[in-house]
């Protein structure tokens, strides 16, 4: 086999395996290139919601992403769960040596554990080459609410201002997301999948992006592909029972 792409997740573990590294690990594997992992946080959580955090100390994080980076040829970056400032300043410190930036603003996980803050994962907009909010998160980091499409294309043009190349400003289960990239906005228009199971769907865009990225792809067509994946992880998923809250995503296909 030809040498793979070397993918990099920066983020916080789920032990219910559907979100967080475990969803980015998973979504790289799938994806066919070789995932690597600087852990933030252990969460003790499952389909049902989050029991405890464990922050993991910026001086621990800095040297898993010296351990990476030193040796490893990362030719593209997803970031998680960051809630800790220190942390924030350890990653815009080393974003030179992160081409290729996805950050995916986590603040509250579905079933309403607060796992980030705002504030700090804005610092880190400057650096991203694409950010991937949601409605909700959006609207946490401007400051307001961002419910309808009207509101999530100002939305995703004024956190482009705050620095990032482009913004994904994606809708959850209305299947819509806003693409601002190079000045303009785009709906992207999805196929809406019914089903509870969409645990981790943001960590696996947000991968996905970073996958294609790192095979050249520019941002339109990388973020296509990405909710086109996150697509048939939601379709395959819909009706399989794994915990008793919001199921994780079919990341391999496997009820195709
Ligand atoms: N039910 C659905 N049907 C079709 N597409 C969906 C559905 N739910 C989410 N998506 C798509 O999945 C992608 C991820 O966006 P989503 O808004 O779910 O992320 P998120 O809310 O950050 O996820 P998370 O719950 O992991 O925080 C987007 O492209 C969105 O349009
Ligand atoms: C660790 C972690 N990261 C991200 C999310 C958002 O889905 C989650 N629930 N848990």
């Amino acid at each position: 086999m030809v040498t793979p792409p070397v993918v990099l997740t920066i983020a916080g573990s789920d032990s219910g395996g559907g979100a967080g590294i475990q969803a980015d690990l998973k979504t790289f594997a799938a994806l066919g290139v070789f995932g690597t992992s600087v852990i933030t946080a252990i969460t003790a959580q499952n389909t049902l919601g989050v029991t405890a955090v464990h922050p993991v100390p910026a001086d621990v994080v800095a040297a898993q992403l010296d351990a990476v980076l030193g040796d490893l040829p990362v030719v593209a970056v997803k970031v998680g769960m960051i809630s800790d400032p220190a942390v924030a300043k350890v990653i815009a410190e080393r974003a030179g040596d992160l081409p290729n930036l996805v950050v995916d603003p986590v603040l509250v996980a579905t079933a309403g554990s607060r796992l980030g803050e705002a504030g700090v994962v804005g610092l880190l907009l400057p650096y991203a080459r694409v950010v991937t909010p949601n409605r909700h998160e959006a609207g946490a980091l401007l400051g307001r609410r961002v419910e309808t499409v009207d509101e999530m294309v100002s939305a995703a043009a004024e956190l482009a201002a705050l620095g990032p190349r482009a913004v994904v400003v994606t809708g959850s289960e209305l299947a819509l997301d806003v693409l601002h990239v190079d000045g303009g906005s785009t709906l992207l228009r999805g196929e809406p999948v019914a089903t509870g199971n969409n645990h981790g769907s943001g960590c696996t865009f947000s991968s996905a992006i970073a996958v294609r990225l790192a095979a050249g792809d520019a941002v339109p067509s990388a973020v296509a592909a990405a909710k086109d994946y996150v697509n048939r992880g939601l379709r395959g998923g819909a009706s399989w029972r794994l915990g008793a809250g919001p199921g994780p995503l079919d990341h391999f296909g496997w009820s195709a």
